[in-house]
């Protein structure tokens, strides 16, 4: 199947088509010496609908894909390999908060992106609480539509804030709503909110990690990505 390639850039749109898949292709980043522009890999999946990569060494965003190896509740690796897709709204909105994370001296680091719905149940299944994992018989998560992203700050270096707990912590600890933490992590909780708010972002209130982009609607997908 013919699957394309397009790097864009704010006002440019530069399209490479090739025949080879999405899988080698989606890694294919290229470089163009414009300071202002934005560029974002694009792919077709198999099912012809696109999505866009962030890809964390040209964007300057830290990575942590907490469920491309066994470090995570689940204690099993189940992403092939640790890549970040999103549907291209919610990742030029992703850009946009790590614009401004950036002014601050800071960092994004990214746990998770589009999330396979495949995989949704597994978690659920463990966990049975949808306030910490969504539910797919009642509608799944965003994730599994490619406009969410669990996420931190770090330092300019990659290392991460203190935010009072860890990711995927299933408690009240992880709430916006619990207080009995160190000033410092609900100032960082606060900060991460305020980027990701202007960024577009609106937050989870069960998990400080969670943010999820609404302006626009895709179906739940089961597209699996490849690895090199
Ligand atoms: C599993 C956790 N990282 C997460 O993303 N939870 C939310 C509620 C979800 O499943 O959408
Ligand atoms: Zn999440």
């Amino acid at each position: 199947m013919l699957k394309s390639i397009m790097i864009i850039s704010a006002g440019v749109s530069l399209l490479i088509s090739c025949s080879t898949s999405p899988e080698s292709s989606a890694t294919d980043s290229l470089m163009l010496n414009e300071p202002d522009s934005i560029f974002v890999n694009q792919i077709l999946d198999f099912n012809d609908r696109l999505w866009t990569e962030i890809i964390f060494k040209n964007d300057g965003i830290f990575e942590s894909m907490a469920y491309a190896d066994s470090s995570n509740f689940i204690g099993q690796r189940i992403y092939p390999c640790a890549r970040c897709f999103l549907r291209p709204e919610a990742a030029k909105a992703l850009l946009k908060a790590n614009s401004i994370a950036k002014t601050k001296g800071l960092g994004l680091l990214l746990f998770d992106c589009y999330r396979p719905a495949v995989y949704q149940q597994k978690m659920f299944d463990i966990v049975e609480d949808p306030r910490y994992v969504a539910e797919p018989k009642k509608g799944g998560s965003m994730h599994n539509k490619g406009l969410a992203v669990d996420i931190a700050l770090t330092d300019s270096l990659g290392n991460i804030l203190d935010f009072g707990g860890n990711f995927d912590d299933f408690s009240e600890r992880s709430h916006h709503s619990f207080k009995n933490l160190d000033s410092l992590a609900i100032y960082n909780r606060i900060l991460l909110k305020g980027i990701m708010a202007e960024a577009g972002f609106t937050f989870y209130p069960f998990e400080w990690w969670h943010y999820s982009y609404t302006h626009v609607d895709y179906d739940l997908d089961d597209y699996v990505w490849g690895c090199n």
